[in-house]
């Protein structure tokens, strides 16, 4: 096992041998168990009492009539500040993969969250309508 040169050595040796840089095999991080087993619990529908606990966390948020979804109103003092809110919360949906459902009329901003691939709400839900809550200010 040859013992570990930087890059700048390995670069350095090679450059003085007059042969090719070969850099250093990169090391993949296994995801460990705990992360995997986050995901999966992310994508598991709430029971019931998560369910009822999660609305009390959840200020202005209400269940929608016959679905297993979550809706809020946004109002801002204009458009402008809608569609900041918006962008705000589009690029944490991006970053979780996981994506509201919303309509935007000039200042005001109606929201839908389920988990589409769990057939209803998940942790994903709670947690993009916290960040939400905050972003709106
Ligand atoms: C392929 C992609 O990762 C999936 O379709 C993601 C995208 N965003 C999503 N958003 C929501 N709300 N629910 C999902 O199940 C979902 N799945």
């Amino acid at each position: 096992m040859t013992s570990y040169l930087s890059p700048r050595a390995r670069f350095g040796n090679a450059l003085a041998q007059q042969r090719p840089y070969q850099p250093a095999p990169c090391v993949l991080h296994a995801v460990g168990p705990t992360t995997q087993a986050t995901e999966a619990e992310m994508g598991e529908k709430l029971s019931d009492k998560e369910r009822q606990e999660a609305l009390t966390e959840l200020k202005g948020w209400s269940m929608v009539e016959d679905r297993d979804a979550i809706k809020r109103t946004f109002e801002f003092r204009d458009f402008n500040e809608a569609f900041g809110f918006m962008s705000r919360v589009a690029l944490k949906a991006e970053k979780m993969d996981h994506h509201p459902e919303w309509f935007n009329v000039y200042k005001t901003v109606e929201v839908t969250l389920s988990t589409h691939d769990a057939g209803g709400l998940t942790d994903k839900d709670v947690k993009l309508a916290k960040f939400m809550d905050k972003a709106a200010g």
